[in-house]
């Protein structure tokens, strides 16, 4: 569904912005998504990013379906307030649409706990207090320890599976990360604890390198207290353009999709590719690293850990009971693994690469639960 959203902005004028909400399939289960604020949200992207949903929670075999949604507007430019009655003015157009056992949101790029607060706020003046309605909340309104870290956690979970099963492992090889958001932020956190060395990183206000392994602690402290990774002292500024095609054994893309496309493809110089940003690989660059033996793991796996303890707030939530964070993260790592050998099986069985062995996977549960539902044409 497509909402207008018109909200006072703090000076008293008034400013409209459009929002979405896509379900794409519930056949598992309620539907589940992150809400993005971004200025490029638009109808196209909102339906492509429900659709990756419906195959990711497949593929880690949760029991849900996929959605997503978003309002085209740029959060850094409104204030605190104003993103609040933003919040509440979309989450009174879509509260209908949603519910604990109908379509769950959660946190995607430019938005955050804070985000997930106001909207179950919102909807509980419709329905009663409902915590199971959106993931990704605070603590102290019922969110999951291990929650904020768990999308990059997994990310690295899945990275260590790719890994090993190539021989290798994290400690010693050379990392490059695009965006430090989010996800970005605890992917180079974890894989600097774990001795890999992150010898770049960008976001939207620059990039920074060391050829012998950024302080990642050090860049974080930097940018929290800056806001930017100008000026860092660990490292030399480098054009960001030039960030996916610096030499490295393994690129994690954390932030838009479609940076690697036929432009640039071409150059890239890693091994490995692990996406964990929604569909940053267009298909030509998919066939161009085919070509050149770079290996891809899909996004539909490779960032499906924030999803999965989405998936075990909702739980908690239901249960009435939280768990301990080391509960939270052996499970995670239980579920990324598992799915990890569900999808090589696929790519065996069918001889074909990561892609689309988790697509083969995703696409097989939700099919079986379509029949089994009786919903076939
Ligand atoms: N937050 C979550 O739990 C999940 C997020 N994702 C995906 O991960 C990606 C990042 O999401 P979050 O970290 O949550 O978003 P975020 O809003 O916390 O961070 C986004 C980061 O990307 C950077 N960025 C934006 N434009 C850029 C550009 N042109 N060049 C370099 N950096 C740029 C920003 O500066 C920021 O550091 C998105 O594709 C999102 O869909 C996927 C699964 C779950
Ligand atoms: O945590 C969730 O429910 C959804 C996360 C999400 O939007 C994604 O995996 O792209």
């Amino acid at each position: 569904m497509e909402v207008e959203c018109t909200i006072p902005r703090d000076d008293g004028s008034l400013v409209s912005f459009i929002g979405f909400r896509v379900q794409h399939d519930n056949a598992r289960g309620p539907m589940k998504g992150g809400i993005r604020y971004h200025h490029e949200v638009d109808p196209d992207e909102v339906n492509a990013l429900a659709q990756l949903m419906t195959w990711k929670t497949a593929v880690v075999g949760l029991p849900y379906g996929g959605a997503k949604g978003g309002i085209g507007c740029t959060p850094k430019e409104l204030s605190k307030s104003e993103l609040e009655r933003l919040t509440r003015v979309f989450t009174q157009k879509i509260h209908d649409v949603i519910g604990t056992q109908r379509d769950v949101p959660a946190p995607d790029m430019g938005t955050n706990p804070q985000t997930m607060a106001w909207i179950l706020d919102e909807y509980s003046k419709f329905h009663g207090h409902s915590p199971a309605v959106v993931t990704g909340k605070p603590l102290d309104l019922g969110g999951s320890l291990g929650r904020e870290a768990a999308t990059g956690r997994g990310v690295v979970i899945a990275t260590e599976e790719l890994l090993a099963d190539h021989g290798k492992s994290i400690s010693g090889l050379k990392f490059v990360i695009q965006g430090l958001g989010n996800v970005g932020s605890w992917v180079a956190k974890l894989i600097h604890e774990r001795g890999g060395k992150v010898i770049a990183v960008s976001d939207i206000t620059g990039a920074v390198k060391n050829p012998d392994g950024i302080d990642i602690p050090s860049l974080i402290k930097h940018k929290v207290a800056t806001g930017t990774l100008n000026d860092f002292q660990g490292g030399d500024a480098m054009d960001p353009k030039e960030l996916l095609v610096h030499e490295c054994d393994v690129l994690i893309p954390c932030a838009l999709g479609g940076v690697l496309n036929k432009h640039n493809a071409g150059d890239v110089k890693a091994r490995y590719i692990i996406e964990a940003a929604n569909h940053p690989c267009d298909p030509e660059a998919d066939e161009i690293f085919a070509d050149k033996g770079i290996t891809v793991l899909p996004d539909i796996y490779a960032n499906a850990g924030g999803v999965t303890v989405s998936y075990f707030e909702w739980v908690q939530n239901i249960q009435g009971f939280m768990w301990t964070e080391e509960t939270v993260n052996e499970r995670l790592q239980m579920y990324m693994r598992n799915a990890f050998h569900h999808i090589k099986a696929k790519c065996q069985s069918h001889d074909c690469n990561l892609r689309m062995g988790a697509f083969t996977l995703g696409v097989d549960r939700v099919a079986r639960a379509t029949v089994l539902r009786g919903w076939e044409a």
